[in-house]
């Protein structure tokens, strides 16, 4: 093979352009060197001849002496003879192209040749050389920061591989329209200094995969690309920082071979496979690189050397490519193939250029007159100049319109839902009520409890469709929240907080860029800063937050109706309470009265006289409201009364006069007298009236209980599913309408189990557990009260998860309702059991106890240990049995022998009459879901005010929904807000 022809002299020149941007453009030819290395030991011991003579510095020739054509000789940038150090390698061949990086321009070096000619042995001289350097360099320019960053991969057997982190395995080659090639995930280390680069630098070579061959006991298989980035930023005099970056490619190509002078079989065959087949790529690239004209195809893509390599070749970069090669004979057509690549490749022409991130004077031009504009913008009066502002403006205000129709159509479809889906339940009701007699099982189920006593008898007449329709309308009114689909409602809810959620993202964009723009200009000037604090609000002021929060108020308006509606039941409670009161406190006076009258009527007439009673029973205004009440029976035993004094001896009617005699002197002749006329049946008759009396008393205010009782129950049951539907979660699904009685005594249990679970997890009291454990043993009734206690205690556990036990600074001044005050109650709570156990149990009865719960005899507290074994398992059902049979007895439930009624449970699960200390922890606790309520409808900021009603009695909230004060510390508060209507304003 001939020898290429000489470079001409032109093309070793360097032309530095100048960019259209200010920077420059070198364009210039791939700087070619050629390295003999001496004859390696191998050569020398076969006694192998040198074949090449360098002429001069730039000359190489084969001087072989059977060559039958003249030979030609080949010319390169430099042509280093065997006796040259790599140092002279680096210094001639590679070092100004090495430290172009140092100033923003990409190099690359290369080193090229047959296997064991010496590359690797070239380019680790030139790699130390070249860190050295560059230190040095760093060194002797104190003002320019910089920062270097190391990336190393191998190409092996066609892929890549990154020597950094050698676990990644092959790597995936990505296009990046403005860097070109890049290697995924590739590691680049940011440097500390020039040990901690050579020690990388180590351990890259380490990695590099190696084999022997017959020609190279340290052969590498792989080609080797080190990348080192170097970023340097130097400040000008101006205060203008200029910042540059570059790569320095550091490449040691694998070796070409012969598979017949390698003796290369199995892997080393393949990986010499391999390395020809890329490097004839590149063979091919750097071929059509110097021979095509400029635009041609370039064969880049076909391997993956070339691919990464695509900048150094004919592109952005300067390139030195140091070709080694051999002097043996035994090489000589091996060295010819080398030279003639080398002399392809210094025809090749790159057009470096100096890579500045420094921001384009262009750029900051361009940004110093926007700024103007702006501020001339800002200072002119008229917001209606500030044409950009204005566009942004309106550009948004059409979004926004258009946003506004999505949800008002949202909405009308949900409406459509709605209306279709109530019509059938009305449909579904109305078929229902017409096969049955009495009250409807389904209305009873839905919780809906009548108010007006009529509509029960309204309901009891099945035969009258009209009427059912209007109850089945009221039903369906009466829903709303309770009954309506929470999944539809929740549904509903979800997308429009996903519109909320675009809407405030727009909002925040406009703002953002406001904010943006503004910061970026520097304003001096007062009347611009007030303007922009004007456009600021007017953004802000954008109907975005405003027109969102109607909408959501009006599709949230079944909640907040709902809520109202049960406020205004609130106040139908609290004025029943009141009446209740009055009512129970003119019981307490009749009974005592009559008691007394009946014991002893002197005795009675002294007290009286000496407590000064208000009333007696015939004058007694209270007599007359109780007698006259809807549900009293009294006026008949009144009558009978009236009718027995009517038919009385004359003399015996002065015997009940004696009681409206102004005279009290005279009273004691007249008590005789009528004692002797007929005093036994007088007794008889006062005693079987005030006995009816009482019990029709009884009995109506009973009634009222039990309307409070289930309103209030109806009203926490509301407020557990609207918290559930604020948080978007899905409720507990129980929808007792569809529940089929048979599947009740299946869900109880259910129920049951979890509600006891629950209770263990919040730490409700013992007491509340044993009562309500006791009081709700699966009765169909119970359903009310099972969903308000699974649905609050529900509640309560995620609000506790939530907490955590760092819940004092989420709640403020307010420690108790965090899980650790609960404990805290639930311990004071087993210490005032303990104390009963010797006055509530026999010896016998702690005996047995002590045995039967294995509390050891003899040991300190053991009344203590009993107690501490109560409620401990909730998974264990006769512990639960037993717990509250102890704690039961403990307490004396039932023990005055009459039955508690259910519907006198108290949501907040405090016996009004026996509250201790350790009650107030569940107290707060379940005050915990009212004040969740008030957040949550705080935080709706709508445009209504809702009044919560607070009620309760002398000693402490009556309702789960009762009192505003949840610790000890807030007694005076709870105290102040008891009895009064609170407005909650939603502004
Ligand atoms: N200029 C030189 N002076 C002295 N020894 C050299 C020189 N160049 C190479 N050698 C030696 O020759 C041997 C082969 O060199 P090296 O491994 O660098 O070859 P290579 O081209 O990288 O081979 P391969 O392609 O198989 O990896 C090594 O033992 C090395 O020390």
């Amino acid at each position: 093979m001939s020898g290429g022809p000489a470079t001409p002299l032109t093309k070793m020149h360097r032309a530095f352009l100048s960019t259209p941007g200010g920077s420059k453009t070198c364009e210039e030819n791939i700087r070619v060197t050629v390295r003999i290395r001496p004859l390696s030991r191998r050569e020398q011991a076969m006694y192998d001849l040198i074949a090449w003579e360098c002429l001069d510095r730039n000359t190489i020739i084969n001087k072989s002496p059977n060559q039958e054509k003249a030979t030609v000789p080949f010319i390169f940038d430099r042509v280093f003879d065997p006796s040259c150090s790599t140092q002279t390698v680096y210094e001639e061949g590679a070092k100004d192209v090495a430290l172009s990086a140092l100033k923003g321009i990409n190099s690359t070096v290369f080193t090229y040749g047959q296997t064991s000619s010496g590359k690797t042995y070239t380019m680790h001289g030139i790699t130390e050389n070249a860190i050295k350097d560059i230190y040095e360099y760093i060194h002797e320019n104190p003002d320019k920061e910089f920062v270097l960053k190391l990336s190393a991969l191998e190409i092996y057997n066609e892929h890549v591989y990154d020597l950094l982190n050698v676990e990644s395995g092959s790597l995936r080659l990505l296009d990046d329209p403005e860097k070109g090639t890049i290697v995924e995930k590739l590691v680049e280390q940011v440097i500390k200094g020039r040990q901690h680069l050579q020690q990388l630098i180590s351990i890259c070579e380490a990695q590099r995969q190696v084999g022997e061959t017959a020609l190279n006991d340290k052969s590498s298989r792989s080609h080797q690309i080190i990348r080192l980035t170097i970023q340097s930023s130097i400040t000008e005099d101006s205060g203008r920082i200029k910042t540059f970056i570059a790569s320095l490619n550091l490449v040691d190509l694998a070796g070409s071979e012969r598979a017949s002078q390698t003796n290369a079989s199995g892997t080393r065959l393949k990986e010499g496979s391999h390395i020809n087949r890329s490097l004839l790529t590149l063979m091919n690239v750097i071929r059509k690189l110097s021979v095509e004209k400029r635009g041609s195809h370039i064969p880049y893509r076909d391997s993956k050397l070339t691919r990464i390599l695509q900048h150094s070749l004919g592109g952005n970069a300067r390139t030195a490519m140091i070709c080694t090669a051999s002097p043996a004979l035994s090489h000589i057509e091996q060295t010819k193939n080398t030279l003639s690549f080398a002399t392809s490749a210094k025809e090749v022409t790159n057009r470096a250029q100096v890579n500045m991130v420094e921001p384009d004077t262009t750029l900051v031009k361009h940004l110093q007159k926007e700024v103007a504009r702006l501020e001339a913008e800002l200072r002119c009066p008229d917001l209606s100049t500030s044409s950009h502002l204005r566009a942004l403006i309106k550009e948004k205000d059409v979004k926004i319109e258009e946003m506004e129709k999505e949800m008002k159509e949202l909405k009308r479809q949900r409406d459509l839902a709605q209306t279709q889906l109530e019509s059938e339940r009305k449909l579904r009701k109305e078929v229902k009520g017409l096969n049955q007699d009495g009250p409807s099982d389904h209305v009873v189920r839905r919780l809906a409890f009548e108010m007006d006593p009529s509509s029960s008898s309204v309901r009891s007449t099945p035969a009258n469709s009209k009427l059912r329709s209007t109850i089945a309308r009221k039903t369906v009114l009466r829903q709303s929240v309770t009954s309506t689909d929470p999944s539809l409602v929740v549904s509903e809810i979800r997308k429009l907080d996903e519109r909320q959620r675009q809407l405030e993202e727009e909002a925040s964009r406009v703002l953002e860029i406001l904010h943006k723009e503004i910061a970026s200009h520097k304003i001096g000037d007062q009347e611009a800063a007030e303007n922009i604090v004007k456009l600021l609000s007017e953004i802000k002021n954008m109907k975005v937050v405003g027109s969102f929060q109607e909408v959501v108020t009006a599709d949230k308006a079944n909640l907040l109706e709902e809520i109202s509606r049960l406020n205004c039941q609130g106040n139908d409670i609290l004025s029943l309470e009141r009446k209740l009161e009055h009512v129970q406190e003119t019981i307490d006076k009749l009974v005592s009265a009559f008691q007394m009258t009946v014991e002893d009527p002197l005795e009675y007439r002294s007290s009286k006289k000496k407590k000064g009673l208000p009333f007696n029973l015939s004058n007694s205004p209270n007599v007359q409201n109780i007698i006259r009440g809807p549900c009293s029976p009294l006026s008949s035993s009144r009558k009978a009364m009236d009718h027995e004094t009517e038919n009385m001896d004359p003399k015996d009617r002065i015997s009940i006069s004696y009681k409206d005699s102004p005279s009290r002197s005279n009273r004691t002749p007249i008590l005789k007298q009528s004692k002797s006329i007929n005093v036994k049946k007088m007794e008889r008759m006062f005693k079987t009236a005030a006995e009816e009396n009482i019990g029709s008393i009884k009995a109506y205010v009973t009634e009222l209980k039990e309307r409070v009782a289930k309103l209030q129950y109806q009203k926490q049951l509301l407020v557990c599913q609207v918290l559930e539907l604020e948080k978007n979660q899905s409720p507990v699904e129980v929808d007792m309408a569809d529940q089929s009685p048979m599947t009740w005594p299946v869900l109880f249990e259910d129920q049951r189990k979890q509600i006891i679970m629950l209770w263990h997890l919040c730490h409700v009291p013992i007491i509340h557990r044993t009562q309500f454990y006791l009081l709700f043993q699966g009765d169909p009734s119970d359903q009310i009260y099972m969903e308000v206690e699974l649905r609050r205690l529900t509640w309560l556990e995620q609000h506790f998860a939530e907490l955590g036990n760092a819940s004092p600074a989420l709640l403020g001044d307010d420690p108790a309702g965090s899980v650790s005050s609960s404990i805290k109650a639930l311990r004071e709570e087993r210490d005032y059991l303990a104390k009963r156990v010797c006055s509530k149990l026999t010896p016998e009865e702690r005996e047995w106890l002590y045995e039967k719960w294995e509390i050891p005899p003899g040991g300190k507290q053991r009344r203590l240990q009993l107690v501490s074994k109560l409620w401990t398992d909730p998974l264990n059902m006769q512990n639960v049995q037993e717990s509250a049979e102890v704690v039961a007895k403990l307490v004396g439930f039932c023990e005055s022998g009459e039955q508690v009624r259910k519907e006198m449970f108290q949501l907040n699960f405090v016996s009004p009459n026996d509250r201790k200390p350790w009650m107030m922890g569940w107290n707060m606790i379940s005050n915990l879901l009212h004040r969740e309520l008030m957040l949550m409808t705080k935080k709706r900021k709508g445009t209504m005010t809702i009044h919560i009603s607070v009620t309760g009695t002398k000693s402490g909230p009556e309702t789960g929904l009762a009192g505003e004060g949840l610790g000890r510390n807030h007694r005076s508060s709870e105290s102040r807000t008891r009895g009064r209507i609170i407005p909650l304003k939603f502004d």
